[in-house]
């Protein structure tokens, strides 16, 4: 977290402080997430099932084990990675991976973009764990980045916030709204390659099977 605050010229404490309760202090948000997710086999799924789909962690950092995908470098708000290019990221007993979360994003002045990640379903595999820790700022920490870009968030102090508000609600949008946007894109670009339908020269159509964007062909 100091290396965080180092680059982005914050003073060396601002996230440990932001983020760390004191002994006896009671106000950590930190969650440690203990996940299972079931066994796939014998199940039939469609197309666009997921572990876990396209997010952003709201949190300072998450760390994991691996065994997901990530998309770096994307926007919170956007296309939400649609047809971007996702990068598995294997679990190994010997790593942990971080993901900057929005608060971070935020906190950064947009430097520090959080990462997308997601977990596939994959059919006909066994349960998966996985183990999480959301490393989030302090109930009374008052966020805001060293250029001020965004009105400073505060949480218990104000919790009725516009800012906070504002925070919220564009998060919302990144995570609800703008995934349902991104699929019906994706399905709107899928569907238009789809009806390309060919001709045999005669004005009759022959071939109802198109090409689509992942290589599949799919015949109607
Ligand atoms: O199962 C995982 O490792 C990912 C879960 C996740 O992204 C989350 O809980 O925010
Ligand atoms: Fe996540």
């Amino acid at each position: 977290m100091e290396c965080f605050a180092e680059g982005l010229g914050l003073p060396l404490d601002t996230f440990t402080v932001g983020t760390v309760s004191p002994p006896g202090c009671d106000d950590s948000q930190d969650v440690l997430r203990l996940l299972h997710y079931h066994s796939t086999v014998g199940k039939r799924f469609g197309p666009n099932f997921w572990r876990a789909g396209a997010h952003a962690d709201f949190d300072v950092l998450t760390m994991r084990e691996g065994g997901l995908e990530v998309c770096p470098g994307r926007k919170v708000v956007g296309d939400f990675g649609m047809g971007a290019e996702w990068l598995p990221v294997e679990a190994r007993a010997d790593r942990i991976v971080c993901n900057i979360g929005d608060q971070l994003m935020r906190w950064s002045d947009d430097r520090l973009k959080s990462t997308y990640h997601r977990v596939r379903l994959t059919e006909n595999s066994g349960p998966r764990y996985s183990m999480a820790f959301f490393n989030q700022a302090r109930t009374d920490v008052v966020i805001q980045g060293p250029n001020k870009k965004y009105p400073p968030i505060p949480n218990s102090v104000m919790p009725d916030s516009a800012a906070r508000g504002e925070h919220t609600t564009s998060l919302i949008i990144a995570n609800v709204v703008g995934f349902a946007v991104g699929v019906i894109k994706s399905v709107e670009k899928s569907d238009a390659k789809v009806s390309v339908e060919k001709t045999d020269g005669k004005g009759g159509k022959t071939t109802k099977a198109a090409e689509r964007r992942d290589g599949r062909a799919r015949v109607r």
